[in-house]
């Protein structure tokens, strides 16, 4: 959406769902592109999303490939078609962040929405979303205003040839100090992050983790993965390499941009999108 695709870093709107339910999406990162889409669920909408988990039932989540990436935490998947409420979300996420159409190509759509329970202690590692499906879109929604999810890469100014290698340089990294760490601030809150940039190649700094769960409460987060087909998974790392330092020019002449606009705070807001 070119409302979305054209706010600055910081730069918010105001948002309309189609039921006229209203939100505010803001730009907290340009490389990955990440969207805070704050109270972008109702009260009502995040506990019906938990109760349909839990009558669906849990299961401990295991990650293809990597059995230890997620510690401490329950999947349940949602279908559209047994709930509705999964439906009107994919549909509204379409219309705001993607074109209908886009979806409807084939090996395009929506997954089931994946409903996470983590217990205290629990976390996610650093992952990529899209590893060989073209999951170009992700939105997180903050089921119970519990927990943080970290993009370590964001803003970062490195260098590396392959997932591997970026992944390894992570586990030097600080949340507290690197990158983009995003807490709800209330049940209800979405992230929105793009894992695919312009051209169609993985991004490399969509790299994220959901930090381990502090205190005494689970966190419920869902996860919703959007694919369009025609985005470019696999590669080599001599071409991940070449791409890479195109990309840190393309980021630094972004980060300039940003600053400039940045000096100019921008705020429009549009009412809904119709
Ligand atoms: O739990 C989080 O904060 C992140 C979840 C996530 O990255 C995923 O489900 O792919
Ligand atoms: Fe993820």
């Amino acid at each position: 959406r070119p409302e979305l695709a054209h706010l600055p870093l910081h730069g918010e709107i105001e948002g309309c769902r189609s039921c006229g339910h209203r939100f505010v999406a803001s730009r907290l990162s340009s490389r990955p592109h990440v969207f805070h889409l704050r109270q972008f669920l109702s009260p009502d909408e995040s506990s019906t999303l938990i109760r349909s988990a839990r009558e669906n039932g849990l299961h401990p989540a295991v990650t293809s490939g990597n059995t230890r990436a997620r510690r401490a935490c329950d999947l349940s998947l949602l279908s559209p078609s047994r709930q509705p409420l999964v439906a009107e979300l994919q549909r509204e996420v379409a219309r705001l962040m993607l074109s209908d159409e886009a979806l409807q190509l084939p090996g395009g759509g929506c997954e089931d929405l994946h409903v996470l329970r983590y217990q205290p202690g629990g976390e996610y590692l650093p992952h990529y979303d899209a590893a060989s499906v073209p999951r170009v879109l992700t939105v997180l929604y903050y089921l119970n205003g519990v927990g943080a999810t970290w993009f370590p890469l964001s803003g970062a100014n490195i260098s590396f040839s392959t997932r591997e290698e970026s992944v390894a340089y992570v586990q030097g990294l600080n949340p507290q100090r690197d990158g983009l760490c995003f807490e709800p601030s209330a049940a209800g809150d979405a992230l929105a992050f793009f894992n695919f940039v312009e051209g169609g190649y993985p991004d490399p700094w969509a790299l994220h983790s959901g930090l381990e769960v502090e205190g005494t409460e689970p966190k419920w987060v869902a996860s919703h993965f959007f694919r369009v087909p025609g985005v470019c998974s696999a590669e080599t790392s001599s071409s991940m390499a070449a791409r890479t330092s195109q990309l840190q020019q393309l980021r630094a002449q972004g980060d300039a941009e940003a600053m400039a606009e940045e000096q100019e705070p921008v705020s429009t807001p549009t009412g809904s999108h119709t």
